[in-house]
């Protein structure tokens, strides 16, 4: 079978796109997945994405996410922005977009080439700030430091991301950060199901922003997070027990395309 995919990445972290509202993706091939985003037995990518009709006419598509390891994961923000960028590619959207995820309705808007991607709202009520871990739709670790530039986020990132605290959940995402400036931070983030560190999480950089707040390192509700692979934007506003109206805002670019026999 020949299949048509597209390449995207928003700030360096990178995603195979299938359109699939036809049905013609093995969706169960693991093997096949992973060996996709393999950086040399494939096309290379931390995730694949298909894109997919939706039941519901309220929703312009459903996005289904891959980690590179095969596996069907958890929430992706930079990949949910890539794949309103692509749907607008594909024609299915202008500027606009509602879509479902794997943790539910998202809205989304593109202004000059910047996509923005709302995300779910959170219950933050009691953080430990000994262990600091928020679930933005992915799981998500995180770790202060004053010298994040000199971390082997590889070697470190993978001894929280297996310990036994988070066994039971299948792991989780660890996101290294420094403080830069009253509303700034630079994150580097170990991505579970890539095994490795990434140019940059979107779910993470959310985490990172709220976490922030709720422990008063900054009092901005509109956060900048410097990633190795750019600049993402995070607003939000305080509710009872937690924050909502999240935005995750930030570039993301059309690669390439190319065919596949599988
Ligand atoms: N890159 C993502 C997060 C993808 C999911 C993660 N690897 C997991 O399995 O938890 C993002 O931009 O949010």
């Amino acid at each position: 079978m020949k299949l048509d995919f597209y390449k995207f990445h928003g700030t360096g972290n990178d995603f195979i796109m299938v359109d699939n509202r036809m049905d013609i993706f093995p969706k169960n091939d693991t093997n096949l997945i992973h060996k996709l985003c393999h950086r040399r037995f494939g096309i290379g990518a931390d995730g694949l994405i298909l894109l997919e009709d939706s039941s519901n006419v309220n929703e312009n598509f459903v996005m289904v996410y891959y980690n590179a390891d095969g596996n069907q994961s958890s929430m992706c923000g930079n990949g949910g922005r890539c794949l309103v960028a692509f749907a607008k590619f594909l024609g299915i959207i202008e500027d606009e977009a509602v879509f479902n995820a794997v943790d539910g309705f998202h809205e989304a808007t593109i202004t000059n080439g910047s996509v923005s991607l709302k995300m779910q709202d959170l219950e933050v009520d009691d953080i430990n700030e000994n262990e600091l871990f928020l679930d933005t739709g992915s799981p998500h670790h995180i770790v202060f430091s004053d010298e994040v530039g000199d971390i082997d986020v590889k070697k470190e990132g993978a001894k929280i991301r297996y310990s036994e605290k988070y066994a039971h959940q299948g792991g989780t995402n660890v996101n290294f950060v420094q403080q830069t400036g009253e509303n700034s931070f630079l994150v580097r983030t170990y991505e579970r199901g890539v095994e490795d560190e990434t140019y940059s999480c979107g779910t993470g950089v959310t985490a990172v922003a709220i976490v922030s707040n709720a422990i008063a390192k900054t009092d901005a509700n509109n956060v900048t997070l410097e990633t190795p692979g750019g600049k993402l934007e995070v607003s939000f506003e305080k509710s009872e027990g937690g924050y909502k109206n999240i935005w995750l805002t930030g570039p993301t670019e059309y690669v390439f395309k190319g065919q596949i026999e599988c």
